[in-house]
C-alpha cells in the first residue's frame, strides 16, 4: 500500500481523521512503543513498512492535558493494511488475537507514560519516560474508547484495559469485521464463523467484559448490527448503551438497561418469565447473530448470592436458550463451563432454575445436577478457569477459529473469575448428523476417545460430546511430527498402565521402568527421548536437561512440578505437562483418616499390639468433632478437605495467599500466625516454593496450641522437621503426620534411615507420629486417571502442537487438519518473546497460504502455530531452515 493510499485509508475514517487532527494525540505503533509526536510521519511509515495487517495496527491515545496526568480518553486500535491472503481489509483471525494483545502491549505503554507524566508534572522527573518494564503498573487505567463507527472498508478494534497490582485485570475487546470477501473463503459469505482464517462477516461481534463493575460506573458504548450480549454479576451499577440495527444487550441481574429503538430492555431485577417475551421479540437477532459470548464477573465471589454463582445470565441465558436450535450444545457447553461456579449452587438452587428451562432444557439439567453430578462438579470446581475457557470454546465452537483464538488470548488474562459461554448460532455450523462430513471435528486421537467424564474436566473435552454428533465420521487428519515409532518416551518411577497404554496406541517407543534413576543414567537414557514421564522423584534441572537434546515435552504424572527447572525448560523448547488434581481427592482422604488415628493414637496402639502389648488407654485421646481444623493452602487438596472435615463435625478455618471462596462454612483467616494459634490440627497444602520453604518453623511451633497436632503431606522442605522433632520431644505438639520428607528415595526398600536423612532415626523414635512414604496420591483411582490425563495432553503436544494445560509454556491451540487439506502443515515456531519475530516468521510463511495462525507468549518465551497450505513435501526442508535460521528461534517443529 502506498504511503498516500494508506493515509486516504485512515483520513476516510471520520472519527480517525478527527483524531489525527488532534493536537494533543499520540499515536504509538506496535514494535516501537515509542511515542511519536511526529503523529503523521511515524503512523503512515510504519504502515508502509508492513505488510500484514498485524503490523499496522496502530493505537492512538490522547496526551492528558490535567495537571493530574489523567488519561481519560481515547485508546483506540485500528488497523488497515493487507489481510493475511492478500485480502485487504479482511484480518485473519489468528491475527485478531495479536492484535489484542498488541494492544495490551501499548496500553501498558500508556499506562507507563502516563505515570512517567505525573511524575513530571510533580516534578520528579523529566524528559521522555525511560524504558519500561511491563509487568509492573500499580495504577489503574480507564480509557474510555472511542464509539465504534461503521468504517467499512476497515476493521477495528477497541480494546480497553486496567491494571492493578500488576496483573492485566481486565480487558474489553471488541471485534468488529465488514463485508464478506474472498474466493478462498471458506465460512459462507455473511457468516461470522471462521473456517479457517479469512472470511470476514458483518455479525460478528466479540465481547469480553468480565469485570465490569470492577470500579465506578463503567460506561460501554457498543455497536452492534446483529449480536446478543449479555454480563452477569454485576455489582455496582453499569451504565450500558447499545446501537444498530437490531441488538439484544442485556446486563447484570440487578440492572438491566438497554437505550436502543430495536433492543432488548430490562430494569432491575428481571424474571426469565418477564425477559422471555423480550427475547422472543428480538429472536432474529438473537437467531442471526452469529456469535454470543457472554462472561460472568466474580461468579465466584458472590457468596451472598448463589443464583448468580451458578449461573451466568441465569434467567436471561436460560430462557433464551430453551428456543435456541442449539440450546441443547449449548445446555451442555453451560455445564461445561460453569463447572467452577456450580460448586455453591445447591441442589435446590438447580431445581428452581428448571422450571425456567423447558423441557428439553430441564431434563439435561438434571441429568447434570443430580446429587452425583452435582458432588462431581463440585469437586471439579476447583479447575482452572482457563482450561475451562480453552475447553469450552473447543468443545461447543470448534468451527469458529475466532472464538478458538480468543479462548486462548483470554487464558492470558487469569483475572478471569468465570467463564465465558460460547454460542454457535449458525446451524450450518454443526452438522446435525445429516452425512455430512463435519470436517471442523475436533477428534484428535483414538486415544481420547477411551476417557470417561468424572475422572477430570479434562477428559470431558477429549471425549466428544453425544449431542455433538459423536457418530460422525470425523476426518481428522492425523498430524505426524516424523514416523511415530521414531518418538520414543522414557516412563519412570512406575507409571500407571493407562497411560503407558496411550502413549503406546500412537506407536511411540515406550520404555517404562519402575523407579527414578541416579543422575548418570539418567543423562544416558535422556539423550536421545523426545519424551519422558516422570513422577516427583525424578528431578530434572539443566544439569540434566542439557543432555536432553531431543526432548521435546516432559510429563509430570503428578501434581507437583518443583522437580522440573521450568523455566530452562520453557527457554529451550521443552514443553511441561501435569496432572493438576487428579489425586487430589486422594491426599484429602488420606488426611481425613490420619486426623482421626492421631487424635486416637491408633498408630501407636496398633504397633503395641504388634508387638503384644495391651495398651487400653484414653488419656490424650480425643473425637474429632468439634476440634477446629487448620488449613494452610486452600487449593485443590485444602478445599477438598475442607468438605469432608466439616462433614465429620470439624471446625475449619484455612489460610491462603490468594483471596478464595470457602467451602462450606469454613472461615479464612487473614495470617498464618492467626491460623496456629486456633488450629487443633494444622495440615499443609501449599506448593513447593521459595516462600514455603521451612515455613512451619521454631517460631510457627511456639504460635500453635499445646497439645495440637500437625500434618504435611505437601512437600518434604515444608516443615523444618528438625525443629519439629525438638517440639515433639518437648511435649508441645500431641502427635504429627508426615507423608513427605525433604529427600526421599528414587524406589522402594530398606531407605528410610539416616543416610536419606540425618534425623530420620529420631523421627521415627517419636511417639504418636505418622510416617508415610509419601503416598497421598498413591491410589488406583488417582494413578489411573493421572496417567491417562497426562499421556493425553503429551499425545496432543507430539503429534498437534497444542499446548493447552501446558505449565510453563503459553497455551496455544488449532482446530485440527482436515483429510481434506492434504498438502496442509503445521508450523511450530517456539521463540525468544522479542519484538519483530512475528513479522519475520510472517514473511517466511507470507510464502505460501496461511490458513490459520495463533501465538501466544509467556514470560520470556512465545509460541507460534500456523497451518499453511500449498507445501509441497519438498518445500518443508526450506520452510524449517529458514524459520530454524532466525535469531530468535529456539525450536521449530513441523508437523504434515
Ligand atoms: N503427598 C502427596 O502425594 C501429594 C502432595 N501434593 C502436594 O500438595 C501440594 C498442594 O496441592 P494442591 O492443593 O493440588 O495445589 P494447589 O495449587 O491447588 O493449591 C495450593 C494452594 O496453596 C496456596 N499457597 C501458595 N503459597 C502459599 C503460602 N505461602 N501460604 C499459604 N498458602 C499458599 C496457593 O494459593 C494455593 O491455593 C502440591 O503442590 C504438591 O506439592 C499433591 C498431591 C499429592
Ligand atoms: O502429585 C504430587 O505432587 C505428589 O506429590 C504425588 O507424587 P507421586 O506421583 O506419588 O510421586
Amino acid at each position: 500500500m502506498a504511503l498516500e493510499d494508506s493515509k486516504a485509508a485512515f483520513l476516510r475514517i471520520p472519527w480517525a481523521a478527527a483524531l489525527l487532527n488532534r493536537p494533543n494525540v499520540i499515536c504509538r505503533v506496535p514494535g516501537s512503543r515509542q511515542s511519536k509526536q511526529s503523529l503523521e510521519d511515524s503512523l503512515f511509515a510504519e504502515i508502509l513498512k508492513t505488510s500484514r495487517t498485524i503490523n499496522s495496527c496502530i493505537a492512538f491515545y490522547a496526551k492528558p492535558l490535567d495537571s493530574d496526568g489523567n488519561i481519560t480518553e481515547v485508546s483506540t486500535l485500528m488497523t488497515i493494511g493487507d489481510g493475511m491472503n492478500g485480502h485487504p481489509n479482511i484480518l485473519h483471525g489468528g491475527i485478531v488475537a495479536s492484535i489484542i494483545d498488541e494492544a495490551m502491549g501499548i496500553l501498558q505503554s500508556i499506562n507507563h507514560e502516563r505515570d512517567h507524566m505525573t511524575k513530571v508534572g510533580k516534578g520528579f522527573a523529566h524528559g521522555e519516560s525511560p524504558p519500561q518494564a511491563f509487568g509492573s503498573f500499580t495504577a489503574t487505567l480507564n480509557i474510555k474508547y472511542l464509539k465504534p463507527v461503521h468504517t467499512p472498508d476497515s476493521l477495528l478494534v477497541t480494546a480497553r484495559y486496567t491494571k492493578r497490582e500488576g496483573r492485566k485485570e481486565w480487558i474489553h475487546a471488541e471485534v468488529k469485521q465488514h463485508h464478506s470477501h474472498g474466493e478462498d473463503d471458506y465460512a459462507p459469505s455473511g457468516s461470522a464463523v471462521d473456517s479457517g482464517g479469512n472470511s470476514a462477516s458483518d455479525s460478528a461481534v466479540i465481547l469480553l467484559s468480565p469485570a465490569i463493575s470492577n470500579g465506578p460506573a463503567a460506561e460501554h458504548s457498543i455497536q452492534v448490527d446483529r449480536a446478543v450480549f449479555g454480563m452477569a454479576g454485576s455489582r455496582e451499577p453499569t451504565v450500558g448503551s447499545a446501537s444498530g440495527k437490531k441488538a439484544g444487550f442485556c446486563e447484570g441481574e440487578d440492572d438491566f438497561r438497554f437505550d436502543s429503538a430495536d433492543g432488548l430492555a430490562c430494569e432491575g431485577e428481571a424474571t426469565s418469565e418477564q425477559l422471555r417475551p423480550q427475547l422472543m421479540s428480538s429472536v432474529d437477532t438473537y437467531m442471526s447473530c452469529s456469535v454470543v459470548l457472554l462472561v460472568q464477573d466474580r461468579a465466584m465471589r458472590l457468596p451472598d448470592r448463589p443464583f448468580v454463582e451458578g449461573c451466568v445470565m441465569p434467567s436471561v441465558l436460560k430462557a433464551a436458550l430453551s428456543f435456541h436450535p442449539c440450546s441443547r450444545r449449548c445446555f451442555q457447553g453451560e455445564m461445561q463451563c460453569h463447572c467452577d461456579a456450580l460448586r455453591s449452587v445447591t441442589f435446590a438452587d438447580a431445581q428452581r432454575q428448571d422450571s425456567a428451562l423447558g423441557p428439553m432444557g430441564a431434563a439435561l439439567l438434571r441429568d447434570f445436577w443430580d446429587q452425583a453430578g452435582a458432588a462431581r462438579w463440585r469437586a471439579q470446581g476447583r479447575a482452572k478457569l482457563l482450561t475451562c475457557i480453552t475447553k469450552a470454546c473447543r468443545v461447543i465452537c470448534r468451527p469458529s477459529t475466532h472464538l478458538l483464538q480468543l479462548s486462548t488470548f483470554a487464558s492470558q488474562y487469569k483475572e478471569f473469575h468465570s467463564i465465558a459461554f460460547v454460542m454457535p448460532t449458525a446451524a450450518r455450523d454443526i452438522p446435525q448428523g445429516n452425512g455430512h462430513s463435519d470436517s471442523l471435528a475436533r477428534t484428535v486421537s483414538n486415544s481420547f476417545g477411551t476417557l470417561d467424564l468424572s475422572t477430570s474436566p479434562t477428559a470431558t473435552f477429549h471425549s466428544p460430546l453425544s449431542s455433538y454428533g459423536g457418530h460422525q465420521k470425523p476426518s481428522t487428519k492425523q498430524l505426524k511430527p516424523f514416523q511415530t515409532q521414531d518418538v520414543k518416551v522414557l516412563l519412570l518411577e512406575n507409571v500407571n498402565k493407562t497411560g503407558q497404554d496411550i502413549l503406546r496406541k500412537q506407536g511411540y517407543r515406550v520404555e517404562a521402568l519402575k523407579s527414578a534413576l541416579p543422575d548418570d543414567q539418567l543423562i544416558e537414557k535422556i539423550r536421545d527421548v523426545h519424551v519422558i514421564g516422570i513422577r516427583s522423584k525424578t528431578q530434572l534441572r539443566a544439569n540434566i536437561l542439557k543432555h536432553a537434546k531431543n526432548l521435546i515435552v516432559i510429563g509430570c504424572f503428578c501434581i507437583g512440578t518443583n522437580q522440573v527447572d521450568l523455566q530452562y525448560a520453557a527457554q529451550n523448547g521443552i514443553c511441561v505437562f501435569n496432572s493438576p488434581f487428579s489425586n487430589s481427592r486422594s491426599v484429602a482422604e488420606l488426611m481425613i483418616g490420619e486426623i482421626i488415628t492421631l487424635a486416637r493414637q491408633l498408630g501407636d496402639r496398633n504397633n503395641e499390639l504388634h508387638n503384644g502389648v495391651w495398651n487400653k488407654v484414653s488419656a490424650g485421646c480425643w473425637e474429632v468433632r468439634g476440634k477446629t481444623l487448620g488449613i494452610v493452602g486452600y487449593g485443590h487438596v485444602g478445599s477438598q478437605l475442607s468438605v469432608m472435615a466439616e462433614a465429620m463435625g470439624m471446625k475449619v478455618i484455612f489460610y491462603d495467599v490468594v483471596n478464595l471462596m470457602s467451602m462450606g462454612v469454613a472461615s479464612p483467616v487473614h495470617t498464618l500466625e492467626e491460623l496456629l494459634r486456633q488450629a487443633d490440627f494444622v495440615t499443609l497444602h501449599v506448593p513447593e516454593i521459595p516462600e514455603t520453604m521451612n515455613m512451619i518453623s521454631t517460631a510457627q511451633f511456639d504460635q500453635m496450641k499445646q497439645g495440637a497436632y500437625l500434618l504435611n503431606a505437601s512437600r518434604g522442605s515444608v516443615v523444618d522437621i528438625p525443629a519439629l522433632i525438638k517440639t515433639m520431644q518437648a511435649g508441645k505438639l500431641a502427635g504429627a503426620a508426615l507423608d513427605v520428607y525433604p529427600n526421599e528415595p528414587g524406589g522402594n526398600g530398606e531407605h528410610f534411615t539416616n543416610k536419606l536423612n540425618d534425623f530420620t532415626e529420631d523421627l521415627r523414635k517419636l511417639k504418636n507420629i505418622l510416617l508415610t512414604p509419601h503416598i497421598g496420591g498413591s491410589t488406583e483411582e488417582a494413578q489411573s486417571a493421572i496417567g491417562a490425563e497426562v499421556a493425553d495432553s503429551l499425545v496432543k503436544y507430539v503429534n498437534l502442537g497444542t499446548t493447552s494445560g501446558a505449565v510453563n509454556m503459553p497455551e496455544v491451540t488449532l482446530r485440527s487438519l482436515t483429510m481434506d487439506e492434504p498438502n496442509h502443515v503445521r508450523v511450530i515456531y517456539i521463540h525468544k518473546n522479542v519484538p519483530g519475530v512475528l513479522r519475520r516468521v510472517n514473511e517466511i510463511l507470507g510464502d505460501h497460504n496461511v490458513d490459520k495462525q495463533m501465538t501466544d507468549s509467556r514470560g520470556d518465551v512465545a509460541y507460534l502455530m500456523a497451518d499453511i497450505s500449498s507445501v509441497n513435501v519438498s518445500e518443508i526442508k526450506d520452510l524449517y531452515q529458514s524459520l530454524e535460521d532466525l535469531g530468535s528461534r529456539i525450536r521449530t517443529r513441523v508437523l504434515y
